[in-house]
């Protein structure tokens, strides 16, 4: 059986409700995502909870400080048995490659590592509020570039940018793209959006996915036709 390349971003501000959700699912319909709310509000204990229900977990808490600090809290991370965690590329490649040795000296060296490029939910005129003269493609590209020098995983980009990179990048190295909407989806905060099965056809490898499916009235099935769409 194919893996699943559907991440659901548990958003959840109740824990009871994300259970309940959870509840639904199984490991071969789609990987969980724990990112900074869900996390603060109910801690490494859910996170081991979803882990022991047998789910690949992505915890999201997008580290971005020291080389010295992000690898402790990577090692942390790796050490709750979860699947993949995330740091910012934008935190250079010493801090990247000490997450890397630290992940590799825990007692759970196959967690997967991988970096933020450029947010998806940041479009050419917010990316030039931050650095002059860049696209957000050139700035994915070069943070890419810089991700796979220090030896990570993979990056989390838009889909949009993954045509260029699969020029480049072999499908080994992960594109992670969360802003994907079905059509007719309510973009929300998310800037640079594709849908599940055009993100898929420019070599994408796992897709994030939040509010369209985790607000949907019944989101087993947004879950199943997003399957369905991608099969
Ligand atoms: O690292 C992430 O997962 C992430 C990176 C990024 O550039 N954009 C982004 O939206 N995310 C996360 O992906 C999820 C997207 O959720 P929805 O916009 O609700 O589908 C959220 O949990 C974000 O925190």
């Amino acid at each position: 059986m194919q893996e699943p390349r559907v991440i659901v971003a548990l958003d959840y501000d109740n824990k009871e409700t994300a259970l309940s959700f959870v509840a639904q699912l199984d490991p071969s319909l789609c990987k969980l995502k724990v990112g900074k709310e869900m996390f603060t509000l109910f801690g490494p204990e859910f996170v081991k909870t979803l882990v022991s229900k047998g789910f690949d977990v992505f915890l999201d808490l997008k580290f971005h400080d020291i080389p010295n600090t992000v690898a402790k809290a990577c090692k942390a991370a790796a050490e709750l048995g979860v699947w993949m965690v995330n740091v910012h590329a934008s935190g250079g490649v010493p801090m990247m490659k000490a997450a890397k040795e630290a992940i590799a000296n825990s007692s759970h060296p196959q967690t997967k590592l991988i970096a933020v490029t450029v947010l998806t939910s940041m479009d050419q005129a917010q990316l030039s509020d931050v650095i002059d003269n860049v696209t957000p493609q050139q700035q994915v590209l070069r943070l890419c570039k810089l991700t796979q020098q220090a030896g990570l995983d993979g990056i989390v980009c838009s889909a949009q940018e993954a045509q260029l990179l699969r020029q480049t990048f072999t499908n080994e190295f992960l594109l992670v793209t969360p802003g994907i909407r079905p059509k007719g989806a309510d973009a929300g905060d998310q800037k640079r959006v594709m849908t599940p099965d055009e993100a898929i056809d420019s070599g994408v490898s796992y897709l994030v996915m939040g509010r369209p499916i985790t607000k949907a009235d019944n989101p087993v099935a947004v879950l199943t036709s997003v399957n369905h769409s991608i099969a």
